[in-house]
């Protein structure tokens, strides 16, 4: 049958696909277009190399984050459909996003519009009040790890490289500036880093920088745990955007603006396109 469901629950061999063009690279291997030969379903095929999981030690955290991902359903959420392995490498079936990389996006249009940038964070919010419902946080959502579908719908895609990206990023030389307050000073956290870091995401949508980014490593710790927003007067953001930011880059996580209250924020309601979509 050509519906997804009869893409989930088979034992997967690479004979079932007929392998398209690189997508690019991922952390640990290769991204490939590929179409599931009986559905006919067009998928993506990550391709992680064992020796590089076993060395990085991610092994039972790629295990216990697929389990999770491929239980999420959601829109805004890539869904990762299943997976399978042979002697040297291990293969993740996931959801095709046809428009790409937002990241690129970003860097291409240097700072999105105010309508852009309220229908993404309005998708986002709509899935980690999902993820959070399911008792699932950690969502890593910085730019690299979203993608654009076919209709320009926003999809989480990081399943999981959060818990590891969140641990090499305490030890790696990573980007500190999506980490809020609590993690980076490594006090217990809870879903309200997701807050945190959806608002340093709307910054940089507005801004095409993240809030607290330095030069330095220590320096950008310090701005992140005293808090130092500053709006810059170039692209010129309305009142009600930073107002919403400010409610969100709060050092308290209990006093940060809950994902449903966002919903209901004047510059959310005013901006956001109710779909989801951004047509431009
Ligand atoms: C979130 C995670 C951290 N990121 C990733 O995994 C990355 C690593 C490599 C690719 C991407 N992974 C995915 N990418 C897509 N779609 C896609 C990507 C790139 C293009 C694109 O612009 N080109 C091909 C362009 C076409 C033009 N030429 C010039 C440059 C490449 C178009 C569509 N769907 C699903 C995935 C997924 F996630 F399922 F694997």
């Amino acid at each position: 049958s050509s519906d997804v469901s009869s893409v989930e629950k088979r034992r997967w061999t690479l004979n079932d696909f007929d392998i398209g063009k690189p997508l690019g690279r991922g952390k640990f291997g290769h991204v490939y277009l590929a179409r599931e030969k009986r559905s006919n379903h067009i998928v993506a095929l990550k391709v992680l190399f064992k020796s590089q999981l076993q060395q990085s030690q991610v092994e039972h955290q790629l295990r216990r984050e697929v389990e999770i991902q491929s239980h999420l359903r959601h829109p805004n959420i890539l869904r990762l459909y299943g997976y399978f392995y042979d002697q040297k490498r291990v293969y993740l079936i996931l959801e095709y996003a046809a428009k790409g990389e937002l990241y690129k996006e970003l860097q291409k249009c240097k700072y999105f519009s105010e309508r852009r940038s309220a229908t993404y964070v309005a998708s986002l919010a709509r899935a980690l009040i999902y993820c959070h419902g399911k008792h699932v946080i950690h969502r890593d959502i910085k730019p690299e790890n979203l993608l654009i579908g076919a209709q320009g719908e926003l999809k989480i895609a990081d399943f999981g490289w959060s818990v590891h990206t969140f641990n090499r990023r305490r030890t790696m030389c990573g980007t500190l500036d999506y980490l809020p307050p609590e993690m980076v000073e490594s006090v217990e956290h809870d879903a309200s880093v997701d807050i945190w870091s959806l608002g340093v995401l709307c910054y940089e949508f507005l801004y095409g920088v993240p809030p607290f980014e330095a030069k330095e490593h220590s320096d950008t710790y310090r701005r992140i745990v005293q808090v130092d927003l500053k709006f810059p007067p170039k692209p010129i953001v309305s009142s009600a955007a930073k107002d919403l930011i400010s409610q969100m880059l709060v050092k308290d996580s209990s006093q940060r603006l809950p994902l449903h209250k966002l919903l209901e924020h004047p510059w959310i309601v005013q901006n956001a396109e109710p779909s989801g979509i951004y047509r431009g």
